[in-house]
C-alpha cells in the first residue's frame, strides 16, 4: 500500500511556531500521519495543539521547519485542508446551508456546478443528522447543533487533509458519543487523512488509529501509541477489556511525561 512509503502523507519536520519572536509555543516537532490515516492529538493546555493545526492548515504567517503532504511542500501545492476551529467558526450572518455555500463556492465554483453543490450541501447535512437546520442561522443553534455544522462543511470540501480542533468539546456525553460515531462512519466512507485533537483521553482512544501523545516542552518525535481499540466495532469499543487499557496506558503516558 502506498501508505508505507515514508514521505507519503502528512509530514512535520523540525516545525517550530513563535508568536511575535517569543519563545517557541510549539517544536521543533516531528511527525507523520500516512495518508488515509485517522490520528487523535492529547497533550494539555498550552502544548501547541492548536498552533500544530494552524500552521498546517496555512493560517500563520511564519513558522519554521517543513510542512509536506505526499512528499511535496504544502507551501507548493496546497493541499485542500478541512479545518474545524475550536470557536466553529461559522458565518453568523449566513444560515447553515449557505456557509456550506460559501465554502463550496471557492472548491467547486461556477455557474455549471451549482446543482453539484447543492446536493453536496444536502448529502452532508443529512449525514451529520441536521438537514432540517439548514435554513437557521448559527446563533439560534445550540453548540452541539453548530458543532455538526462545522463538520459537515469540512467534510463537504472533499478535502485531502482533515483537521479538527476538539470538535465536540461542548457537547454532553450522549450527543458526544452519537456524533464520535457519526464521524467515524463518516471517515470510514472518505479515508481522508485526519488529524483529531482533543483533551479527552476516552475520546482519542475510540477515534484514533494512533494516538499522538503531546508532551509540553519536547521536541522532536511524540510519543505515538498504536491502537488495538480502533478495529473493535463501535457498538463494542466502550465496554473492551481493550478500551480500559488503552486509556489506562494513555493516562499513564501523560503522568510521566508532564
Ligand atoms: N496568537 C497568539 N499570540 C501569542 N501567543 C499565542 C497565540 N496563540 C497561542 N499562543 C501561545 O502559544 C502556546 C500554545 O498555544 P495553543 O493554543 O497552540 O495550545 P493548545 O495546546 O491548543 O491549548 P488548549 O488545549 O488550551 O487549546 C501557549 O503558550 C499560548 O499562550
Amino acid at each position: 500500500m502506498s501508505s508505507s512509503r515514508t514521505e507519503d502523507g502528512l509530514r512535520l519536520t523540525g516545525l517550530t511556531v513563535r508568536y511575535h519572536d517569543g519563545p517557541a509555543a510549539l517544536g521543533p516537532v516531528d511527525l507523520r500521519i500516512p495518508e488515509h490515516g485517522l490520528y487523535t492529538l492529547v497533550g494539555p493546555s498550552g502544548c501547541g495543539k492548536t498552533t500544530l493545526l494552524r500552521a498546517v492548515a496555512g493560517l500563520l504567517p511564519r513558522y519554521e521547519g517543513e510542512i509536506t503532504y505526499n512528499g511535496q511542500r504544502a507551501a507548493g501545492r496546497e493541499p485542500l485542508i478541512g479545518l474545524v476551529p475550536q470557536n466553529y467558526g461559522l458565518l453568523p450572518w449566513k444560515t447553515v446551508a449557505a456557509n456550506l455555500r460559501a465554502a463550496l463556492a471557492v472548491t467547486l465554483p461556477g455557474r455549471s456546478r451549482k446543482q453539484e453543490r447543492e446536493e453536496r450541501i444536502a448529502r452532508e447535512l443529512q449525514a451529520m443528522g441536521i438537514a432540517e437546520l439548514s435554513g437557521r442561522y448559527p446563533l439560534s443553534l445550540s453548540g452541539g447543533q453548530q458543532q455538526r455544522a462545522a463538520v459537515a462543511r469540512a467534510f463537504a470540501l472533499q478535502p485531502e487533509i482533515m483537521l479538527l480542533d476538539e470538535p465536540f468539546s461542548a457537547l454532553d456525553a450522549m450527543t458526544r458519543e452519537a456524533l464520535q460515531r457519526v464521524f467515524l462512519e463518516n471517515w470510514r466512507t472518505r479515508r481522508i487523512t485526519a488529524l483529531f485533537v482533543t483533551h479527552d483521553v476516552e475520546e482519542a482512544v475510540l477515534l484514533g488509529q494512533k494516538i499522538v501523545v503531546m508532551i509540553p516542552g519536547a521536541s522532536g518525535e511524540p510519543e505515538i501509541v498504536d491502537n488495538p481499540v480502533f478495529m473493535l466495532k463501535d457498538e463494542d469499543k466502550r465496554d473492551s477489556e481493550a478500551f480500559f487499557e488503552q486509556t489506562r496506558y494513555i493516562r499513564k503516558v501523560m503522568r510521566t511525561k508532564w
